[in-house]
């Protein structure tokens, strides 16, 4: 039978303060792609008046959440206690029962812990029980019994086995830096497996999980997690670094650490910047981790009210122009509607395409607003020629980097194994546009934001060049500069002919999320 790994995070009385926890939390954010969760479940224990604190961010990354400790009581008057059935309330499934500290710093014994394992029990709460001999134990030749005796007061309050993992964590090697060997922590993780058959029986002992904690880091966690019976471990300082994230991918390491070495020699052979490197391991990473990107709807609400351009009560201002640059993205191909060019090249009316008319619709805000407007299009490889070759005859809009910057490319995947696409006949076809979201890495990876920011441009508006509708509004810029926030999306009611695109929704936990923004 094999058993699903399982590490957990305890991070005891730590950090010092709820900024740390995010920092930690967003530096392993970044390297979590190289974790496949179907491979390692994962908890962490954070300190009790934080268990719910970051709910959104555990569940982001994959993981669960675990308490340190509860109480051997129901609820009533003991102050300072919660219950087994409090955790449960809370939406937790997991917590810690019977760890050395607890047990050496608080005086619990093995009674009190097998009580507070009776009470998680009939919560329905999963309990990590932590076990282990001290150093004049093991030197004693005592650390089988020691195991046995913990464990075994237990054995009578356990109905449900799904419900409990087994930590094994020698004192003598929790925070001093001592890690058991493999072969020690192995021939002690078996004899409490071989107690398990003979105590309650073998399907139980087959199935049990049962961790290694005690000086666990990224460094010795791989010889560990090769022992049969070490099921994962449960990881004390070393789960307050970014580099926790090394340990659980070295127990369940995703397609990325095999495959994105193909994926990062073919886009630097290719000559894509860093920027658009950086842009794909991220998204591929999402892709490889099988993360779940699905916001459920209960964890949305409507947009019920927004501030309606009428009621609006900034005045324009054309100054703001000069700091302004007009993009269009014309990434898009018109392929769907029979024209194997820019989509932006389709005649609209009057013999013009979307390109003459936005050609003109710029010729008329400069004479309008007696300005130099600085207007640029965000091509892909796949229009890039063809739009700079239909707009040479309006000279006013200048030409090359200065009219243009073109999307980065992105390496095509197979689907069955997530390897490099390849396509002999034509390498051209293992490529494809990563498509508008890529606006952000695009312009910095081609040199374009610098350029702008160095000229004094600070803000921009941004639409798809076969939206002839959207169109410089002075007194929306003046209400995004005057708001100073980072992005603003102008948007309008649905009509029943709206069947595609964005959906406005408002987390419960975030601010206002728009679908259609990369986040
Ligand atoms: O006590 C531990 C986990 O519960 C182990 O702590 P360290 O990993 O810091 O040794």
């Amino acid at each position: 039978m094999s058993r699903k790994f399982i590490v957990g995070g305890n991070w005891k009385c730590n950090p010092k303060t709820y900024k740390e926890c995010n920092e930690l939390l967003k530096a392993w954010k970044k390297a979590l792609p190289n974790v496949d969760r179907s491979k390692v479940e994962v908890v962490i224990c954070p300190p009790a008046l934080w268990l719910t604190s970051f709910t959104e961010s555990f569940e982001g990354l994959g993981f669960g959440v675990c308490a340190q400790n509860c109480g051997k009581t129901d609820a009533g008057a003991f102050t300072g206690e919660w219950t087994a059935a409090n955790l449960v309330d809370l939406g937790l499934k997991w917590t810690l029962l019977g760890h050395s500290e607890r047990r050496s710093l608080y005086g619990e014994t093995d009674e009190d812990v097998a009580e507070k394992v009776g009470k998680c029990q009939e919560a329905g709460l999963g309990v990590i029980l932590c076990i282990g001999e001290k150093l004049e134990e093991r030197e004693g030749g005592k650390t089988d019994e020691v195991n046995k005796r913990q464990l075994g007061a237990c054995l009578p309050k356990i109905k449900d086995w799904d419900k409990i993992v087994i930590a094994y964590e020698p004192v003598w090697a929790i925070g001093t830096g001592k890690v058991a060997t493999p072969e020690q922590a192995e021939e002690t993780q078996k004899a409490i497996r071989a107690y398990l058959s003979q105590a309650v029986s073998s399907a139980v002992a087959e199935k049990v999980r049962i961790q290694y904690g005690g000086s666990v880091n990224p460094e010795n966690c791989a010889e560990l997690i090769k022992q049969p019976n070490i099921d994962g471990f449960l990881v004390g300082g070393a789960s307050l670094k970014p580099s926790f994230m090394d340990i659980i991918s070295a127990v369940g390491p995703s397609k990325m650490v095999e495959v994105w070495p193909a994926y990062a020699s073919k886009m630097e052979k290719e000559g894509c910047n860093q920027a658009a490197i950086d842009a794909f391991k991220y998204n591929f990473g999402v892709l490889s981790s099988g993360a779940d990107v699905m916001l459920p709807e209960s964890k949305l609400d409507p947009v019920e009210s927004l501030p309606t351009y009428e009621k609006l009560k900034v005045k324009p201002d054309a100054r703001l122009l000069k700091k302004t640059l007009i993009l269009k993205l014309n990434g898009g191909l018109g392929t769907g509607m029979g024209l194997d060019k820019a989509k932006s090249l389709l005649e609209v009316t009057g013999g013009n395409t979307f390109l003459d008319l936005i050609a003109k619709q710029v010729a008329n805000m400069k004479k309008e607003f007696k300005t130099d407007l600085k207007f640029m299009l965000m091509n892909s490889f796949a229009t890039s020629a063809d739009t700079l070759e239909a707009l040479k005859k309006y000279t006013d809009l200048g030409t090359g980097s200065d009219l243009e910057f073109v999307q980065n490319k992105a390496p095509k995947v197979t689907e069955s194994d997530l390897s490099p696409a390849t396509w002999e006949k034509d390498s051209s076809h293992e490529w494809c546009p990563p498509g508008h979201g890529d606006l952000y890495p695009a312009m910095l990876g081609s040199g374009t934001l610098d350029k702008l920011l160095k000229k004094g441009y600070r803000y921009m508006f941004v639409s798809n060049s076969d939206n002839l509708g959207a169109t410089m509004d002075l007194k929306i810029l003046a209400h995004f500069v005057q708001s100073e926030a980072p992005f603003m999306m102008e948007v309008a009611e649905r009509t029943d002919a709206d069947k595609k695109g964005g959906h406005l929704a408002q987390s419960k936990v975030r601010q206002l999320i728009p679908s259609l923004i990369p986040w």
